[in-house]
């Protein structure tokens, strides 16, 4: 077992991850910084700060009440008293903005939680659960969309009364969907990056990849769509007031203007003020979107995201059974399984055919087949990560004898992660971008362990280590884009391995390496097994892997295995008709094709 890890950890608390899935320490503050250099972003959010600070401070700041009026008082300029002078009504119009201000702010803030508390939680949940939900809030946020939201404000005015915060409350119904559409869609596309599989596979839990990696992704946006989604509330909302539609009772900006406009010929500049007011905040918070949004784009080109090959990740165990029929091994033993899934006239279609499959403990099993024949279903089958529509239909899949196949996702979570570890294809697929390596081995085995910020530090150099990664120390201060591939590769074994499995499912672990680094891959594998005594399913369809690293091989085809035995029975002494061709398309022994020659040359040697 490890020598890295107590021996009393807690199996069950031993969910330490692939690499892949911890993740914490972002870049926290990067965003801000790139903000406050780039000067459209600083003055933007220099001059919004100024305008909420006055706006909150309005009771200190107003030199008189914002309803006191004076007759006598009414249309004067400005002056030393009344900087921006009275209105019509012989009210301080500085007051009157700086109070306004308050009402118009606070309805926008109303309209804004509102469509942000309605419309992230359900984008969310769509984009990642997908399924009924997904199509129902999907069908919802369309039909809304589709209203013409200032005649659903008149309508709602005319309903409700003429409370400006009801239609704030009306608004933030409104502007829900933008929020719902923006999230799910991210969601939906970041839900298939592989890390977030790989980040399943280890037995994190949803709420836990939810928080850890979809929110970072979603954060940014959301971000922006506030500025956005705030200057619109603002601006409908002083378009009604502007037309008459709000109170009338309290101030508002939108109200100021209307007053204003009714007087324009007689005084012109009352309408300056709620106009600059308004213009500066919208103004301000468009800028400081677009700032937003270069930061953001600035820091997601420093750390490069790799992108998926979808439906590729997935461990998948293997494992010639080729121990008598009904005895089953110890570690892993798959018996009959078959994999349905659902199809849209109601009936089920089998990809995976009455499967059996044995690892014992200490040995390395080669399931080998050409795509589509079956593998990752099998695989996926024994981690329970089954895609939507998939299902175990029947057999039965042990797990050092404990039965899986209908086990409570919790404890097959629990299972995943410790007992059983998975080393997927793609490596840099399965980091995420937006976190150090250090990071990403760290969290989960807090996680999972409750162990402190400096052991989970410590046990993930000496992860590292094992790994035989040089310099650690300064490998887990780096992030994914910063290492090679099979670095990568090392990361992540080194994830499983924090788990002290004793199971490994490896899939395709060196497809995506140049040759050398496979060779060191596997060598790496195969130390790791002997060392500490795991069994290993090694899914691959290069045959040079098998010979070289797997004790016994499953060949498998359309679903079904067709053969299995030792290394040697099965590449040198092949039975099944499939696995002659499968070894016939390895041309070792092909003669070499003739060097080429130019074409005179070859009619002269004719
Ligand atoms: N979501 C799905 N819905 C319906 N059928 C599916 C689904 N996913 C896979 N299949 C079927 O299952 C079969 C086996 O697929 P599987 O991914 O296990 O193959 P594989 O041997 O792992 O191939 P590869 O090496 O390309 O990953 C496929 O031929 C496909 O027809």
């Amino acid at each position: 077992m490890s020598e890295n890890l107590p021996a009393d950890t807690p199996t069950a608390a031993r969910a330490l991850v692939p690499a892949a899935f911890g993740t914490s320490t972002a870049r926290r503050g990067g965003v801000v910084r790139r903000l406050l250099r780039n000067p459209l972003g600083a003055l933007s959010a220099a001059v919004l700060l100024l305008i909420v600070v006055a706006v909150v401070l309005a009771p200190l700041l107003a030199p008189q009440d914002p309803g006191a009026s004076s007759l006598r008082d009414a249309f004067a300029g400005p002056s030393g008293a009344h900087p921006m002078g009275m209105d019509s009504a012989g009210r301080d119009i500085l007051s009157r903005i700086l109070h306004g201000g308050r009402n118009t702010l606070g309805g926008a803030l109303i309209a804004l939680g509102i469509a942000l508390a309605l419309g992230v939680p359900s984008g969310l949940y769509a984009g990642y659960y997908g399924g009924r939900f997904d199509s129902a809030a999907t069908w919802a946020v369309n039909l809304v969309m589709s209203l013409p939201a200032m005649v659903v404000l008149l309508a709602s005015r005319a309903i409700l009364g003429p409370n400006v915060w009801v239609l704030m409350i009306v608004l933030g119904v409104l502007a829900a969907p933008s929020f719902f559409r923006l999230v799910r869609g991210i969601v939906a596309g970041v839900r298939k990056e592989l890390y977030v599989d790989a980040a399943k596979v280890s037995g994190l839990s949803d709420t836990r990849i939810v928080a850890r990696h979809i929110l970072i992704v979603v954060r940014g946006p959301v971000i922006i769509q506030v500025a956005l989604v705030a200057g619109i509330a603002i601006g409908l909302q002083a378009g009604l007031e502007f037309l008459g539609v709000g109170s009338g009772s309290a101030p508002t900006w939108g109200a100021m203007l209307n007053e204003a406009f009714q007087n324009i010929q007689r005084a012109p500049l009352p309408m300056l003020w709620p106009g600059l007011a308004l213009g500066l905040t919208n103004g301000a918070l468009v800028l400081l979107a677009g700032a937003l949004r270069d930061g953001l784009e600035d820091r997601t080109g420093h750390a490069a995201k790799p992108h998926r090959a979808r439906d590729r990740a997935a461990a998948v165990p293997s494992a010639a059974a080729d121990s008598p029929a009904g005895q089953r091994a110890g570690l892993l033993s798959v018996r009959g399984l078959t994999v349905a899934y659902a199809q849209p006239d109601g009936s089920d279609k089998e990809v995976v055919h009455g499967v059996d499959i044995d690892v014992r403990a200490g040995e390395i099993v080669g399931l080998v087949g050409e795509s589509g024949s079956g593998k990752t279903q099998t695989a996926f089958s024994v981690l329970g990560i089954l895609p939507e529509g998939g299902r175990v239909s029947g057999g039965s899949i042990t797990i050092k004898g404990q039965e899986v196949v209908g086990l409570p996702e919790r404890a097959h979570r629990a299972l995943r992660g410790g007992t059983v570890a998975y080393v997927p294809q793609e490596p840099m697929s399965n980091l995420d971008p937006s976190f150090t390596i250090g990071s990403q081995l760290m969290e989960p085995m807090r996680h999972a362990l409750g162990i402190s910020r400096k052991e989970a530090a410590r046990r993930a150099v000496d992860l590292l280590r094992l790994v035989e990664i040089p310099d650690p120390e300064r490998v887990v201060g780096l992030y994914p884009h910063e290492i090679s591939g099979g670095m990568a590769q090392r990361v992540l074994i080194a994830g499983a391995m924090s788990g002290d499995p004793e199971l490994l499912i490896a899939d395709e672990p060196t497809t995506a390496l140049d040759v050398r680094v496979q060779a060191e891959i596997l060598e790496l594998l195969r130390r790791l097994q002997k060392d500490r005594g795991l069994g290993v399913l090694l899914v691959t369809h290069n045959l040079g892997v098998v010979a070289d690293l797997c004790d016994r091989v499953a060949v498998m085809n359309s679903g079904r295995i067709v053969e299995t035995g030792t290394t040697e029975q099965v590449l040198h002494a092949p039975q099944d008709p499939y696995t002659r061709t499968l070894l016939d398309a390895v041309l070792d022994e092909a003669p070499a094709r003739a060097p080429w020659e130019p074409r005179e040359a070859r009619s002269t040697t004719a």
